[in-house]
């Protein structure tokens, strides 16, 4: 186990800034995300703390021991790609045990800890058989496997599921992680997919542009998302944001929607122009809400339903449980968000107010 910090990191290519005063401390043992579109840098981030990359600005540690310039094999971590590198003329068994052996690592230690890492990811009944003939799926599983045999202090895995099938991938999120609680490695996970950072990390480091926007556990940047970015990123559907303008009257603080209505009251430390967030999850039909948008199409996937809303200017989308009877296509639904909910953002800059 071992504790990663990144402090002001930055690698440019030539003129062009992948990554910029990057601040991030990986705990002992804690499962990190890095999440964030294609192109934000994730990989970079990667690809320095792995060593096979140098920093252009900043400074990485493991353990309070800088890492600038040591090469990857004198760093002690395990990496796994997007796609999968296994030796395929050797068998699973062999494949897991290789880079024991190469350690020097004894026989019966061998057998002990390829038998515990094939039955933990659901690979014991192919162990005899030969890589090239197995699924991609299973090779994946394989390539995690073998890297994890070793028990490497740092655990790195770049889009390691973006090549399986969907089914498959929910069934290696969790093994994924009990192989993490398992071993009670640091681990640093590359995804573009919020649905796997949100399930599996401890916390999640939201990127954009070679920026670190936001870091915390799901639920943080899930219900509090520091800015639009992060707001409408996290989530499926991610979270609405209408602009309104914060009036205060005798009914209280409250935002103008404009043609979408006013909403209840806020809690709201500034005025003026303003983006007004909520969750799809958080809308509440209410005949006597005092927000109204028109449907404009109505999803329905099995156990919810999914209401696409405008109104002049405005869109947005509500996420109801399927039993609860909703309007048509074209007509009104009057809603309300309970105020709790409501996340405010500031116009101009977009950050959380
Ligand atoms: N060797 C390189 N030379 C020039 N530009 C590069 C190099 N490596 C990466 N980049 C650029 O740096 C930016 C960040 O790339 P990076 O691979 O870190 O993104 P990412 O978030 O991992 O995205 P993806 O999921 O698409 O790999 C991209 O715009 C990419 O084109």
């Amino acid at each position: 186990m071992t504790e990663i910090v990144m402090e002001n990191l930055g690698k440019d290519f030539g003129d062009f800034t992948a990554l910029a005063g990057m601040n991030l401390t990986i705990g002992d043992g804690e499962f990190v995300a890095l999440l964030g579109p294609s192109g934000c840098g994730k990989s970079t981030t990667m690809n320095m703390i792995a060593g096979m990359l140098d920093p252009s600005h900043g400074e990485i540690r493991f353990d309070g021991r800088p890492m600038n310039g040591v090469p990857m094999a004198r760093r002690g971590v395990g990496f796994v790609f997007q796609n999968y590198a296994i030796f395929t003329h050797m068998s699973v068994r062999e494949n897991l045990a290789y880079g024991l052996r190469a350690q020097g690592v004894g026989r019966s230690e061998i057998t002990r800890r390829v038998a515990e890492i094939a039955e933990l990811l659901q690979l014991t009944p192919m162990l005899d058989r030969r890589a090239a003939g197995l699924s991609v799926n299973i090779l994946q599983r394989l390539a995690i496997g073998r890297s994890a045999v070793v028990e490497p202090a740092i655990f790195l895995l770049d889009e390691p599921l973006s090549n399986v099938d969907a089914a498959f991938r929910a069934v290696m999120r969790s093994e994924l992680k009990s192989l993490q609680r398992q071993f009670r490695q640091t681990m640093v996970y590359v995804t573009h997919d919020q649905l796997e950072a949100m399930t599996m990390a401890d916390r999640i480091a939201v990127m954009d542009h070679g920026r670190l926007l936001q870091v915390g556990t799901p639920l943080e940047v899930y219900n509090h998302p520091a800015d639009t970015f992060v707001a409408r990123f996290i989530g499926a559907p991610g979270m609405n944001l209408l602009s309104g303008q914060v009036v205060s009257s005798d009914s209280g603080t409250q935002v103008d929607l404009g043609a979408a209505g006013r909403s209840g009251p806020v809690m709201a430390a500034q005025g003026g122009d303003v983006l007004f967030g909520f969750r799809p999850e958080e809308v509440q039909p209410d005949p006597a809400g005092p927000l109204a948008m028109q449907v404009s199409m109505v999803e329905r996937i099995g156990a919810r339903t999914i209401l696409h809303l405008v109104t002049q200017g405005h869109e947005a989308k509500a996420v109801l449980d399927s039993e609860t009877p909703t309007p048509g296509q074209g007509e009104v639904f009057r809603f309300s968000i309970p105020a709790a909910s409501v996340r405010l953002f500031d116009a101009k800059t977009e950050r959380a107010l």
